[in-house]
């Protein structure tokens, strides 16, 4: 089975190197990257055949769209012609849906659509995948198996799509901004920079573990770690008192208007 990635990028790179380190052959792998530069940049770092766009919708069982989703429109008008009932598109573009991309490619292709997150990077990605119409389970086992070279996947409806992607697929950027937030605070408190690095990181993996290992509700896991009349206690009032919970449903919102807004090319 041979898989085309269109448009190699953060997540299309992402993506690629998953499925070396899961050992798919490379022969079987190929890159459609429009950046000259970048498109020399992956053919030296993995070894992998980088071909017009036409040429990988024409060759690969499996086309794997990770272009902006502003840019799938022209993308798809572009492969349409090579593409042949029986092959199947997997896109992992953002407010994209099933029946745009199908409304644009020969019938009898088959359509899926993925959300990932870049913590596939390091094979601790979050996936979910929804069907087209004509997409039957072995179409669906296809993109689990490929997602799963760099992680979890999960069987979602299509309309749960847009929370999904502003909760797992931007996940990763709220958790690097309160890490972040904490790094700031650790130096504001005069700890060194390196000091303050190693402890908030490590405290992100533990409490993480934590959660996935024990299964615990984080309620819970927060409140053993909050002794009466104890900082924990007074760090959490400051939180309220400024409003972060409220701050993280507005901004989850935001980012799930947002992919709507995706789904209708603005
Ligand atoms: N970065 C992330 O964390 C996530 C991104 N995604 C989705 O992945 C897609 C790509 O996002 P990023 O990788 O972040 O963007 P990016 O801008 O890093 O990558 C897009 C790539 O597509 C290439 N490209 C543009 N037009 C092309 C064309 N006509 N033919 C071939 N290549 C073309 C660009 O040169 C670029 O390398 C988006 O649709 C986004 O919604 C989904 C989940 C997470
Ligand atoms: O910011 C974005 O639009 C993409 C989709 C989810 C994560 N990154």
């Amino acid at each position: 089975m041979t898989t085309a990635i269109i448009g190699a990028g953060v997540m299309g790179e992402t993506l690629l190197s998953g499925l070396v380190r899961a050992g798919r052959r490379v022969d079987q792998l190929m890159v459609g990257e429009k950046r000259a530069e970048r498109a020399r940049e992956l053919e030296e770092r993995y070894g992998v055949a980088v071909v017009s766009n036409r040429e990988a919708a024409a060759k690969a069982d499996t086309v794997a769209l990770v272009v902006k989703p502003q840019d799938m429109g022209d993308v798809l008008d572009e492969i349409a012609p090579d593409l042949r009932a029986g092959q199947l598109v997997v896109s992992l573009a953002a407010g994209i849906t099933t029946a745009f991309i199908e409304s644009r490619v020969p019938e009898g292709v088959a359509v899926v659509r993925v959300m990932p997150n870049t913590p596939a990077l390091v094979d601790e990605g979050m996936a979910a995948i929804s069907p087209g119409q004509h997409c039957d389970e072995a179409h669906l086992a296809e993109v689990e198996s490929l997602m799963a070279s760099t992680g979890k996947v999960l069987r979602i409806p299509e309309k749960q799509m847009d929370a999904v992607t502003a909760i797992s697929g931007s996940g990763p950027a709220y958790i690097f901004f309160v890490v972040e937030s904490m790094i700031e605070a650790g130096v504001h408190l005069g700890l060194p920079r390196a000091t303050a690095t190693e402890l908030v990181v490590q405290t992100l993996v533990g409490s993480a573990a934590m959660l996935r290992e024990t299964g615990t509700h984080p309620v819970v896991l927060r409140e053993q770690v909050t002794s009466p009349s104890g900082t924990t206690a007074s760090a959490l009032r400051e939180l309220e008192i400024h409003r972060v919970r409220a701050a993280f449903l507005a901004a989850m919102e935001a980012a799930r208007n947002r992919s709507r807004e995706l789904a209708e090319g603005s």
